[in-house]
C-alpha cells in the first residue's frame, strides 16, 4: 500500500502556481489510481499538477503513468486543449519571440512492439512514396533531460509553448558553450549538465539538476558555483545535430534493439530519459508530417522505472555529523535498470523497527533511470536488527523521536570526522579535504577544525601524505581563508542544526557574527521565520559551537559581510522594516521585480502571510478567501497601485 502525501515543497509550488485547490484529490489519486474514473476538470487538474511537479524536479509519478493518463485524457476528450499545445518547460523570463522553427514535443513508446508499430507506420509511407524498405534508415540519439532551447546563430530561444519561446541569449552572454566545436545557429538543442560534475560539485547545494538549468537562463545574477560549472565547461548548449547517434537499417535496429538502445542510451554524460528515434529521409519526414504536438516520423523510447525484490544481507548503522545513526541496508547484488545496487538507505531506524527491516528480509526497491535506489515497500520483513551502541564510538544510542542518535557530542570519531568533512564542504573553496583524507587526520588524532588549520605543510608529510599531496593541502587552506565566502556560508559550515544557508543569512542580516552569539531565544524569535523551537534550538547550537568558532574564525577568512537590513541607507524609506508579501499577478511589473525593490528599500519580503506581515500587495486574480484572512490578521491590505503610491 502506497501512502502517498505531498510534501511541503510539493505544497509550495502548487501555491505559486495557483493550484493549490485541491491537493488532497491529488493525494487521492497518486494513493489509488483513481484518475479514469474523474470528472474532465478533476483530470485536467491533475495533469496540470503532475506537469508543473514534474518541471521542477518534483515528479509525484513515474513518467509511464503520466504519459499513460495523458493518452488516454487526449483521446477520450480530443476537443480539449491539452492536446494542442506542448507543455512549457520551466518559465524563462524575457521577450517572448517567434520561434525560427516549431519545436514539438515528442510521442512516446514503452516497449519494442509499440516501436514497431511506429516503424510499420514508416514502411507505409515509404511504400507509398516508392522507397525501397532497404533504404530505409533510423537514427537513434539519447533523448537529454535537460533544457530544451534553439539558437538561430544570434537568438538563444526556450521552447515556450513550442511556436513562441523566451530569449535567453543571455545564458551564452554569461559564457555558456556550445557542445563540440562552439559553433553557433545549429537549431534545436538542449541545455545541459554533466552529470559526474553535478553530483561531484552541485549535488549538495542544488536538489536536481532542473534548479541549475533555471538558474542558467535566469534573469537574476547566477550563484557562483554555477558560474564556475559554465566556466568549467560543465553545462553546454548541445545542438540535437551533433548528438551522439547510432544510424542503420530500420532491420539491423530491430535485430539488436537492446543493445543500439543501451548503448546509445549511455554514450553522454548528461541525464538521458529515453533515446530519440527518427526517420532521417526528408520524403518521408515531409509525407508523414506533425499533429499539432508531435513529429510522426520521430519517436521517444523510454524504460518504465524498474523494480526488483531484493534481499537484506545486514543493516549497517552509520553516525552522522549530527549524531543521528542512518541504516544502511546492505542488499544482495541485484541488477536494476542496468546497474548493480548493493545499498539502500532506510530513511530511519524507527522505519526499520517498524517494518521489520534486518537479515533475510525482502524489499521492493525501485530505481528510476539515474536516481539512487528507493526502498518502496517491505515485503517480507523479519525480525529488525537494532544496534545499541555507536558504530563509531560505542556509546550507548538513544531514540529522539524517529531516530536513533549517538550522544557523544565532543567525542564520536564519526561525528567530528563527518563535522570535518562537512566544513570543508560547506565553505566550497577547497579542494582535499574530502572523508578519504579527513579520516587519515582524524585517525591521527586531529579533532578539530581549527587543529586541521594549524597542520604545517612538513607536518602532512609526516602524516603520511605524498610531498606533492601535502604541498596542496597547505595550498588548500589556505585558498580556504584566502578566496572571498559569504559570511552565512562560513557559519552554516559549522553544521548546526536548523542553521543552513538560509537561516544564516537571515540571522546575519540582522545581526554580525559576533554578535549573533550574544542573542537570546527572545531576540531570534522576534525575528520573521523564526519559531520559538528554531530559536532555541539555533541558540543551543550557536552555545555549543561557541569555542571553537572564534577559534576558527580568528584565524582569518576572507569573509563578505550580509547587509544589515536595519544599516541600509533606506532609513527614509516609507516600507523600511516592513514585512510585506506580494500575491497575485501584478500589472505594472513582474512581482520577482517588486519584491527586489521592496528588499531594496529595507522591507522584508515574506511569501506567506502570518501575523508578522504589515502589509499584503495584492495584484489582480487574489481570492477573497486570501484577502479577508490577511485583514483578520490585521494585516493591512493594498492594491497594486495603493503600493506604488506609498512608496514613490
Ligand atoms: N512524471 C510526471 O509526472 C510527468 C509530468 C509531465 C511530463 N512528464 C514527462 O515529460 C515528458 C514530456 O515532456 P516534453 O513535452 O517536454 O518533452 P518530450 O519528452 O515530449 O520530448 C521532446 C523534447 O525532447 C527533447 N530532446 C532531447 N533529446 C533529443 C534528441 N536527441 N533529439 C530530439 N529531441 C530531443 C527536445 O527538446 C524536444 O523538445 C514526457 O516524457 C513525460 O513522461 C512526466
Ligand atoms: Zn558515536
Amino acid at each position: 500500500m502506497s501512502v502517498f502525501k505531498l510534501t511541503k515543497e510539493h505544497l509550495d509550488v502548487l501555491e505559486e502556481k495557483k493550484l493549490k485547490s485541491n491537493p488532497k484529490l491529488i493525494e487521492k489519486i497518486v494513493r489509488n489510481d483513481e484518475f479514469y474514473s474523474l470528472d474532465q476538470k478533476d483530470m485536467q487538474y491533475f495533469l496540470r499538477v503532475a506537469d508543473v511537479l514534474y518541471r521542477q524536479g518534483k515528479a509525484i509519478i513515474s513518467d509511464k503513468e503520466y504519459d499513460e493518463k495523458e493518452n488516454w485524457y487526449n483521446e477520450n476528450h480530443p476537443e480539449s486543449h491539452l492536446s494542442d499545445v506542448v507543455q512549457s518547460d520551466l518559465k524563462a523570463i524575457g521577450k517572448t519571440i517567434k520561434l525560427p522553427q516549431k519545436m514539438l514535443s515528442t510521442d512516446k513508446a514503452y516497449s519494442k512492439k509499440e516501436v514497431e508499430k511506429w516503424l510499420d507506420r514508416i514502411l507505409k509511407a515509404a511504400l507509398n512514396l516508392n522507397i525501397s524498405r532497404d533504404e530505409i534508415i533510423i537514427r537513434v540519439t539519447p533523448k537529454l533531460d535537460g533544457y530544451a532551447a534553439y539558437d538561430d546563430g544570434s537568438i538563444l530561444y526556450t521552447r515556450g509553448d513550442g511556436l513562441n519561446g523566451q530569449d535567453i541569449t543571455r545564458a551564452f552572454e554569461r559564457g555558456l558553450k556550445v557542445s563540440g566545436n562552439g559553433q553557433r545557429g545549429l537549431g534545436p538543442g538542449e541545455i545541459v549538465i554533466n552529470k559526474y560534475y553535478f553530483e561531484k560539485n552541485l549535488s549538495k547545494y542544488f536538489e536536481n539538476s532542473r534548479n541549475i538549468q533555471a538558474a542558467i537562463i535566469a534573469e537574476k545574477n547566477v550563484d557562483f558555483k554555477i558560474k564556475k560549472a559554465i566556466n568549467d565547461g560543465a553545462c553546454v548548449f548541445y545542438p540535437f545535430s551533433l548528438i551522439e547517434n547510432w544510424t542503420g537499417n530500420y532491420k539491423e535496429l530491430l535485430n539488436d534493439f537492446e543493445n543500439i538502445v543501451g548503448e546509445i542510451w549511455d554514450a553522454v554524460p548528461y541525464d538521458v530519459d529515453g533515446v530519440i528515434l527518427e526517420s532521417t529521409d526528408p520524403k518521408i519526414k515531409e509525407y508523414m508530417g506533425a499533429t499539432r504536438k508531435f513529429h510522426r516520423w520521430q519517436l521517444a523510447f523510454k524504460r518504465n522505472e524498474e523494480a526488483a525484490e531484493v534481499e537484506v544481507v545486514s543493516v549497517t548503522p552509520q553516525t552522522s555529523r549530527t549524531g543521528r545513526v542512518t541504516p544502511v541496508a546492505e542488499l544482495v547484488p541485484t541488477r536494476i535498470s542496468g546497474a548493480t545496487i548493493s545499498r539502500a538507505t532506510v530513511h530511519n531506524y524507527q522505519m526499520v523497527k517498524s517494518t521489520g527491516v534486518g537479515p533475510g528480509a525482502v524489499l521492493r526497491v525501485v530505481r528510476s533511470g539515474l536516481v539512487i535506489p528507493k526502498i518502496e515497500e517491505v515485503i517480507k520483513p523479519v525480525k529488525p536488527q537494532l544496534p545499541d551502541s555507536c558504530p563509531s564510538c560505542q556509546s550507548h544510542l538513544i531514540w529522539e523521536s524517529d531516530h536513533l542518535i549517538c550522544p557523544n557530542k565532543s567525542d564520536c570519531p564519526a561525528q567530528r570526522e563527518n563535522t570535518l568533512v562537512y566544513f570543508f564542504k560547506t565553505l566550497g573553496n577547497n579542494d582535499g579535504f574530502g572523508p578519504k583524507n579527513i579520516e587519515k587526520l582524524t585517525n591521527l588524532g586531529v579533532k578539530h577544525i581549527h587543529d586541521v588549520y594549524n597542520i604545517k605543510e612538513h607536518q602532512f608529510a609526516s602524516y603520511g601524505f605524498g610531498e606533492k599531496t601535502s604541498k596542496n593541502l597547505f595550498k588548500q587552506l589556505q585558498a580556504s581563508r584566502n578566496i572571498e565566502i559569504e559570511d552565512w556560508r562560513f557559519l552554516s559550515a559549522f553544521g548546526v542544526s536548523r542553521l543552513g544557508g538560509g537561516n544564516c543569512e537571515k540571522l546575519l542580516q540582522n545581526y554580525s557574527l559576533t554578535e549573533l552569539f550574544q542573542a537570546n531565544i527572545d531576540d531570534i524569535e522576534k525575528l520573521d521565520g523564526f519559531a520559538q523551537v528554531s530559536a532555541e534550538a539555533i541558540v543551543e547550537g550557536l552555545a555549543n559551537i561557541k569555542e571553537e568558532f572564534f577559534k576558527v574564525y580568528a584565524l582569518g577568512f576572507n569573509l563578505s559581510i550580509t547587509p544589515n537590513l536595519s544599516e541600509q541607507d533606506n532609513s527614509s524609506s516609507p516600507i523600511a522594516g516592513a514585512t510585506i508579501v506580494f500575491t497575485g499577478t501584478m500589472l505594472k511589473g513582474s512581482r520577482g521585480d517588486m519584491e527586489k525593490h521592496a528588499k531594496s528599500l529595507g522591507a522584508k519580503v515574506a511569501k506567506s502571510v502570518t501575523g508578522k506581515t504589515t502589509y499584503l500587495v495584492a495584484g489582480t486574480k487574489v481570492g477573497e478567501t486570501k484577502i479577508n484572512g490577511a485583514k483578520d490578521k490585521g494585516v493591512q491590505v493594498l492594491s497594486e497601485q495603493e503600493y506604488i503610491n506609498l512608496i514613490s
